[in-house]
């Protein structure tokens, strides 16, 4: 058919078509007659056709298995499923041979203390879901790097964030957590200044959110949290107790933790949550933070870049009570044995429910300046020192832990001095970073040298000045 015959056809057609179709006579004689039937068949057949698809890809999508129960998207991930119910089931499940193990949800499980906790707890044979949102405050491939650590061991860790009150509900309706190991936040004291939200949305909403599913959750969980050291702000009493001033926040970060043990008391207070609160002081070790000093310190310093330490007035010191990881798991679990269970039933209090605050340091603070020299020792490099002024946008100038409480009610006793935890922490640190580096640069080469044949051997080759 000629493009202009169709044209004339369809467009005779279209004005002819009558409002009601069964009233419709066909003029035998006219000459358009065949083309319209043609045109009116290949119209409906198109329509049948439509509809059939539809009825098809509407059968398709209900019948198929994924879509009951649905599945939730997150920041990439996804949750929800009879496969991921039997995966959040299988890992919180408690080792045979430990009778009295407890069940625990890990909030922040990717995170630095998150992942040493969730192994020390599976290692004795608790159950340990993870929980965690993989942003990317720091590099989240080191999370995704612990993720796979934990899975190794058979830790699930289910991607999602604490403000998520849908997923922490399904989590609670899926498994009857005996305790909480609350390690999710916004930590950091600085990145306050550049982004005080996320101190909001998860210090203080997402912690929030976890206490309102943890008060209806039948039984009530044990909740033990990360509160922090920053909460004794300005301070000059030293060593900080448990039962000083904490009304002087120097960060909003500090602000955040100290909010968090009000708010984690009106929920003790009113729905009978058993809580306990654990100040942890500089917590440093293999697998650590990279926002930490003692982390880009030691990054910096392998580069030959230029560190900032900073000084108080008049030359004065700053310094912290570091703590080493592997101390802070032990208070950690101690935490978890002695807590007792919660009163409340229904998001109703039965009765009194226990309250508690732990100071978790190390009992002797050190500069940062020896940390400094510390770091130089073990990785034999000179550190290329810019001094500064302590500036006002968070720090505090000194800290220190006094944990007669918590060597008292936990068995709490920290074995790990700076210089003993640092080498540890070296020695991951060129571990991790030469094998994650494999193939993508040539600093890599320096670095797998270095791992296989030693520290001699590669400061032999490529250190450019004798210390
Ligand atoms: O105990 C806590 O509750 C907190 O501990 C940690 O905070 P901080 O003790 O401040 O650790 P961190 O930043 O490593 O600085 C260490 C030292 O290096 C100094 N510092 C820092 C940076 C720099 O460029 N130069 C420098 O001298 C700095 O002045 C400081 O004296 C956690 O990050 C925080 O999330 C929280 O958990």
């Amino acid at each position: 058919m000629a493009m202009s015959q169709l044209k004339t056809t369809i467009g005779h057609g279209v004005d002819d078509i009558p409002s009601t179709p069964g009233k419709f006579k066909p003029e035998k004689s006219s000459p358009f007659f065949f083309n319209r039937v043609r045109w009116y068949t290949s119209l409906s057949k198109l329509t049948l056709w439509f509809f059939l698809s539809l009825c098809l890809l509407l059968f398709l999508f209900f019948a198929s298995p994924s879509s009951s129960p649905p599945r939730r998207h997150l920041n990439g991930g996804a949750w929800g499923g009879p496969d991921w119910e039997r995966r959040v089931r299988l890992s919180a499940r408690v080792r045979a041979t430990n009778k009295a193990g407890h069940t625990v949800l890990v909030t922040g499980a990717a995170g630095f203390v998150g992942t040493h906790v969730s192994m020390a707890l599976r290692r004795r044979g608790d159950g340990v879901l993870g929980l965690d949102n993989f942003n990317d405050y720091y590099d989240p491939s080191l999370k995704r790097a612990r993720q796979k650590l934990l899975e190794r061991s058979g830790i699930f860790v289910v991607e999602g964030d604490i403000n998520d009150e849908a997923l922490l509900k399904k989590l609670f309706d899926v498994v009857a957590f005996t305790h909480v190991m609350h390690l999710a936040a916004q930590a950091g004291v600085r990145y306050a200044m550049k982004n005080p939200k996320s101190y909001i949305n998860s210090n203080i909403a997402g912690l929030v959110n976890l206490l309102e599913v943890c008060k209806s959750a039948v039984p009530q969980p044990a909740i033990v949290w990360a509160s922090s050291s920053s909460v004794y702000g300005l301070n000059s009493k030293v060593p900080f107790s448990e039962n000083d001033r904490t009304d002087q926040p120097a960060s909003l970060y500090a602000a955040t933790k100290k909010a968090g043990e009000e708010i984690t008391h009106t929920y003790n207070h009113i729905y009978g949550l058993s809580i306990t609160g654990l100040r942890f002081f500089t917590v440093y070790g293999p697998w650590g933070r990279p926002d930490m000093a003692y982390f880009f310190f030691t990054k910096d310093m392998l580069k030959r870049k230029q560190i900032t330490v900073f000084e108080g007035p008049n030359h004065s010191t700053v310094a912290r009570d570091f703590t080493y990881i592997d101390d802070i798991v032990k208070g950690c679990l101690g935490a978890l044995d002695t807590a007792k269970k919660s009163t409340g039933t229904g998001g109703k209090k039965k009765g009194p429910a226990q309250y508690r605050i732990f100071n978790l340091g190390n009992t002797s603070p050190v500069s940062v300046n020896d940390l400094v020299s510390i770091l130089e020792k073990h990785l034999k490099v000179k550190a290329n020192k810019k001094i500064m002024l302590l500036p006002r946008n968070g720090d505090v100038q000194f800290t220190h832990a006094n944990i007669t409480l918590a060597e008292r009610e936990l068995g709490y006793k920290p074995s790990t001095d700076l210089h003993t935890g640092l080498k540890k922490f070296v020695r991951w640190y060129l571990s991790y970073y030469s094998g994650s580096k494999k193939k993508t640069s040539c600093s890599w080469k320096l670095d797998l040298q270095w791992a296989c044949y030693g520290q001699d051997r590669f400061f032999k080759i490529y250190r450019p000045e004798k210390i």
